[in-house]
């Protein structure tokens, strides 16, 4: 079915050619691309597709309510902005009309260590929560300064993203040349940029070499207590896929997870963050909230990931997406649009409140979630 637009979009994925429209093509295929054959990118989507929900009768749907609270503070929806490097991609006022936007729904934007606007900046334009997301950088007295910096600005949390000791092989950049215009800098990471960032080479991508050159790969368990001596902040582990790992990080007492596979743009072949979900939230047992990310576009998306244990989901592109379309207004609506059509699945699946989105919610329980069975080839299986 092909999707017609007359006047505002009436989905997220309206946005999508919209977005496109306007993006030179190497940034658009910097966006969307995800590592290798993308088969992890299609995966998130085909989980949610795959997964089905039982809804509830009877049960009183006059008010649901979406509004919830997000590591402690009220937010209108379990929603948040993934981090994502450099804004002004998408956008001219960049970040700045990113935290104008979720603020207006009050949800949190994290924040990524490669932003295109300074934390301060964006601080002062923030109406709701922003958390910083950090790489391990390879100099510690640079990440000691930016977790000091955004804590001074009134960040809320720290992000650190586990899922990327280099980054993964995104052939779309490098066959569409990707980099970044010369006015497009990373000001928190202030002279440390190499050259690297806006030189294109065929062959390989301008971006991975630059990031490549920050991000220290030796990142390992007995750092984390490095990161939680030097600051007071909550601390989030985002790309988190395995039960083992998870039960590890609430062993060691991490103030919350996100299951995510960096919307497919790392390991290729990696699990589907729906798939991972219910084994994290069973290894974590209660301990910290998880929050999932990966393929995140309607409200049922929404509603599935929470039935199946996550406490919030982030969004990544479709936040380019209406940056790219409309700017602050395109990034209000197409998270307007996901908390509306959250709130529409509630009342259809006869769940009024956030506490009654359970796994019974979806077809034989969590189970649902696991990768359907393969073929049983054993005679009893064949029967
Ligand atoms: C253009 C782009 C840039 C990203 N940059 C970062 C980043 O700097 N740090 C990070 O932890 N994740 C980054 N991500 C991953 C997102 O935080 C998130 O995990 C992913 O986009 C979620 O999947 P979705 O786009 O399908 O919603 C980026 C994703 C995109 C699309
Ligand atoms: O593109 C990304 O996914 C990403 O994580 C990143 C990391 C460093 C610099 C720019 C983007």
């Amino acid at each position: 079915m092909t999707a017609t637009t007359v006047g505002r979009p009436l989905t997220i994925e309206e946005y999508a050619p919209l977005a496109r429209a306007r993006l030179p093509e190497a940034t658009w295929h910097y966006f969307e691309g995800g590592a290798g054959t993308e088969s992890t990118v299609e995966a998130n989507r085909a989980a949610f597709r795959r997964v089905r929900i039982r809804p509830r009768v009877l049960s009183d749907v006059s008010h649901c309510d979406t509004s919830t609270t997000i590591l402690g503070e009220p937010a209108s929806a379990p929603l948040g902005v993934a981090p994502m490097a450099y804004h002004e991609l998408a956008c001219e006022e960049g970040e700045v009309a990113t935290v104008r936007a979720a603020g207006e729904l009050r949800v949190p934007t994290v924040v990524g260590i490669f932003a295109s606007r300074s934390f301060e900046r964006i601080a002062e334009h923030a109406t709701g929560p922003v958390w910083l997301q950090l790489y391990w950088l390879h100099r510690r007295g640079v990440l000691e300064r930016v977790v000091r910096r955004a804590e001074d600005a009134g960040f809320r949390a720290l992000v650190l993203t586990v899922d990327t000791p280099r980054l993964g092989r995104r052939l779309r950049e490098a066959r569409h040349g990707f980099h970044l215009p010369p006015h497009i800098t990373a000001p928190n990471l202030d002279g440390e940029v190499t050259g690297f960032l806006h030189e294109h080479e065929d062959g390989s991508s301008a971006l991975s070499r630059h990031a490549d050159a920050f991000i220290d790969p030796s990142l390992n368990w007995s750092d984390l207590d490095w990161l939680r001596s030097r600051t007071r902040l909550p601390i989030v582990l985002k790309g988190v896929l395995s039960a083992a790992d998870a039960a590890r990080a609430a062993d060691l007492g991490v103030d919350a997870l996100i299951v995510s596979n960096h919307g497919g743009r790392q390991l290729d072949g990696a699990s589907a963050t729906l798939d991972a979900l219910p084994d994290v939230v069973r290894a974590v047992a209660g301990r910290c909230p998880v929050f999932l990310d990966g393929g995140v576009r309607g409200g049922t998306d929404v509603l599935k990931a929470l039935a199946a244990g996550a406490r919030a989901v982030f969004v990544g592109r479709p936040v380019l997406w209406g940056l790219a379309a409309a700017g602050e207004a395109g990034a209000r609506d197409v998270l307007t649009l996901l908390r509306d059509e959250l709130e529409d699945a509630m009342a259809l699946a006869g769940c009024p409140s956030l506490d009654s989105l359970t796994p019974d919610l979806l077809d034989r329980g969590a189970a649902a979630v696991a990768p359907a069975a393969s073929y049983d080839e054993s005679p009893e299986g064949r029967r």
